[in-house]
């Protein structure tokens, strides 16, 4: 765990999202040495709370179940939702109908400030030769990216009428370590999502906010200047697994879309849809 776990900055009541996830079981006791109180939700069973948590179990498509959870909230770190490629109902449930029940429950609740899970796959089309920056244009690989764009255009809908903060972390790939060739790029590590998520909550003027969500990477796609005022510091790299990774996958078909475009295998996955 960081140094940033003993930061003196405090909150009252954080609600995590997806706290039964992959990230979220990694981010609950980080968050958890930053509040007094801990609210974790998800759709999934979690582990049960201990002292200065709150565990409930919640459908993000469910409005009623979502309002109830926002309540006596300071602010949230929205992970929870789909998380890869799936049928378009699914993800329209959790990212599309969930988003629109959270933020608009975190309206009534006067909530100040939503971390926001969104995703590299908003741009997932670009090619790995491009450098871009949260300003260009986005250009969604599937149905999963696409509710992402939505995710982030809600929030900057809610800042633009109702004045309610939000940072959109466009994660990249947020493991114990890089898994393949293109994560060499788009890798976050666990400290790394920590300094970023406590950047994004402690930063004094955010309004809505949009950046990458990476390590200090030698070889990155992602220009992150524009939002160099949440003072985000990555500390780690993954240039020490590199040797390990380019051996396991020394050959690259530079014919494949998934090797050509920053997205990777999301750009060749899907559409799904449930069956009739
Ligand atoms: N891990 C990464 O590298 C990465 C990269 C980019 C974006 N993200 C985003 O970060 C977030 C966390 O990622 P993760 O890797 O932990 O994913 P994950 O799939 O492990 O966790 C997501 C959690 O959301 C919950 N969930 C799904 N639908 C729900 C619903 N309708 N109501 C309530 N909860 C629901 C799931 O049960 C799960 O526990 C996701 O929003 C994901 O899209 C992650
Ligand atoms: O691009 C990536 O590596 C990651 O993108 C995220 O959005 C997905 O949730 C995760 O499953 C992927 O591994």
């Amino acid at each position: 765990m960081s140094d940033l776990t003993v930061s003196p900055i405090r909150f009252g009541r954080i609600l995590l999202t997806g706290a039964a996830g992959h990230l979220g079981r990694e981010m609950r006791p980080r968050l958890k040495a930053c509040c007094d109180r801990l609210r974790l939700s998800d759709l999934e069973p979690m582990a049960p709370a201990t002292d200065g948590e709150e565990v409930i179990v919640a459908d993000l498509a469910d409005r009623a179940a979502v309002l109830a959870l926002l309540e006596g909230v300071d602010a949230v770190v929205h992970l929870g939702g789909v998380s890869t490629e799936q049928s378009w109902e699914r993800i329209a449930a959790a990212n599309i109908h969930g988003a629109v029940n959270l933020y608009e429950a975190a309206r009534r609740h006067g909530v100040r400030r939503i971390v926001f899970a969104s995703s590299n796959h908003v741009t997932g089309f670009y090619r790995q030769d491009q450098v871009i920056s949260p300003r260009d244009p986005v250009r969604p690989d599937g149905f999963y990216g696409l509710s992402k764009a939505f995710g982030e255009d809600l929030a900057q809908l809610y800042w633009d009428r109702f004045g309610l903060e939000t940072v959109s972390v466009r994660i990249g790939s947020a493991f114990a370590a890089p898994k393949d060739r293109r994560m060499l790029a788009t890798w976050m590590s666990f400290d790394d999502t920590e300094r970023l998520f406590m950047a994004a909550l402690t930063a004094p003027v955010v309004g809505h906010s949009i950046v990458y969500g990476l390590s200090d990477n030698a070889t990155a796609w992602w220009d992150n200047t524009p939002a160099r005022h949440l003072g985000y510091r990555p500390q780690d790299s993954s240039e020490v697994f590199r040797a390990e990774v380019e051996a396991r996958q020394p050959v690259l078909d530079r014919e494949d879309p998934a090797v050509i475009h920053q997205g990777g295998a999301f750009v060749r996955t899907g559409p799904f849809f449930e069956e009739a």
